[in-house]
């Protein structure tokens, strides 16, 4: 074990705002000590005088790809990836190929990633139903044993409510999570590609209508009302999602939700052409939907940030834009964007962005929390608040440079990842 010290870094109080700076003495994994001047003798010393030092970022939906996909994105790539962005632990969804559906499954993820990852935290999802295609319950009690942290069909929706209401039952029996992607087909015409309104219309598109989304949140929280299931709504994009979540938690029902970085950043207004860099699901909404997911995400209806990291090839990314898949990148980016486009224009303060990328989705999913605190593990990300760079798809460590934000100059990047006490990544 590594052991070390980290001087002279600036610590956050989470609840206060408030700020000082400290040492912290790193060994066994965990955070000996913090205090000022502490001594070094005969251990590694790093100087982090003016970098932020907080809890390592939690990322609880992206997709990493294998097996199966994996010229778009490795467990190996897209766990460092992650340790660039500053995250420590990340939970990856089962639309893989075969889709995450089996306890051997879900244990060879686990297998991989410690042979192979970067250091960073696996947190396996599993799929609600057999290979995602709705009609068949998994053997969610089998998959909980294995390591799974939730379920979820990512990728696709539920379209059957008594699939979903008896899944809904099982899970909240095994107190698993049901992470849900919202989305009605019956209301999706052939080829929708960005979201039904202004944009599409200027181009002709078929488009993703609002309640393609919202439907199935307002069906899934009825659902799940009387089972006491943990229900957890992905990638929120609309208005009136923000709304029946908002609703039920005031009824004090056990629902959460967590929004992206680009759905809090752009709307469809901001797509400059028919362009698939611009594409992903659920699509950049109206810019009156982006004004409620931030509302949201300020009075805590909406309770954390999630990446949704959606790698793919290249070539798939040139294709028409009814063609191409949906998705963009996210892990490399989600930190700084955030920081300069929500905190340095006073929407959030730095204290509640990293509230909603580290405590809060450890809460709610009821996972271990590391932090710059005497006794907790010591899961660090240090940040530069004062870098700026512009985004470079072609430096990240993804295989995927699929995103909307290229040439966007940003500040605030992570310069080193630690997890259990050990530097992961340094810039
Ligand atoms: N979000 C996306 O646009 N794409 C995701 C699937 C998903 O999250 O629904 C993917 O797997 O590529
Ligand atoms: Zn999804
Ligand atoms: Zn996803």
């Amino acid at each position: 074990m590594e052991t070390m010290v980290l001087k002279n870094g600036r610590l956050l109080d989470l609840d206060t705002g408030e700020s000082f700076t400290a040492d912290l003495i790193i060994a066994d994994g965990k955070v000996k000590q913090v205090g000022r001047g502490l001594s070094a003798e005969g251990i590694q010393v790093r100087d982090l005088s003016g970098k932020l030092v907080i809890p390592g970022l939690i990322d609880m939906h992206i997709h990493l790809r294998e097996p199966g996909f994996e010229e778009k994105e490795t467990i190996a790539t897209g766990t460092r990836a992650a340790a660039r962005g500053g995250f420590v632990s990340v939970a990856c969804m089962p639309n893989t190929k075969p889709v995450t559906d089996t306890p051997e499954a879900v244990r060879r993820i686990l297998e991989i990633n410690r042979k192979e990852g970067s250091g960073v935290r696996v947190l396996p999802i599993a799929a609600i139903t057999r290979e995602s295609s709705g009609e068949e319950l998994t053997d969610m009690a089998g998959l909980k044993e294995a390591g799974a942290v939730a379920v979820s069909d990512d990728g696709v929706g539920v379209q059957r409510a008594d699939m979903m209401k008896q899944a809904m039952r099982k899970a909240s029996e095994l107190d698993l999570p049901v992470v849900a992607h919202c989305e009605e087909e019956d209301l999706l015409v052939p080829g929708a590609c960005v979201h039904d309104g202004a944009f599409a219309q200027q181009y002709g598109l078929p488009g993703i209508p609002a309640e393609a989304e919202s439907i199935h949140v307002g069906r899934d929280i009825l659902l799940a009302e009387d089972t006491g299931v943990h229900y957890h709504v992905c990638h929120i994009s609309t208005e009136a999602s923000v709304r029946l979540v908002r609703e039920a938690k005031e009824r004090g029902q056990r629902v959460t939700a967590e929004v992206t970085p680009h759905h809090l950043l752009l709307c469809d207004a901001d797509i400059p052409g028919v362009d698939p860099m611009y594409k992903m699901n659920p699509p950049l909404r109206s810019a009156n939907d982006r004004q409620a997911l931030i509302e949201g995400l300020k009075d805590g209806t909406i309770d954390f940030i999630a990446t949704d990291h959606a790698p793919h090839t290249a070539s798939e990314k040139a294709k028409d834009i009814q063609e191409a898949p949906f998705g963009i990148v996210g892990l490399e980016t989600a930190f700084p964007l955030l920081y300069t486009h929500l905190v340095l224009t006073g929407e959030l303060t730095l204290a509640q962005l990293i509230d909603r990328m580290t405590r809060i989705p450890a809460q709610r999913f009821e996972l271990p929390l590391g932090g710059p605190v005497e006794g907790s593990s010591a899961d660090l990300a240090v940040i530069d608040l004062d870098e700026e760079r512009t985004i470079d798809p072609e430096s990240f460590a993804s295989k995927g440079k699929n995103t909307p934000f290229a040439g966007w100059k940003v500040k605030g990047w992570p310069v080193m990842t630690l997890v259990d006490g050990k530097v992961i990544w340094e810039k």
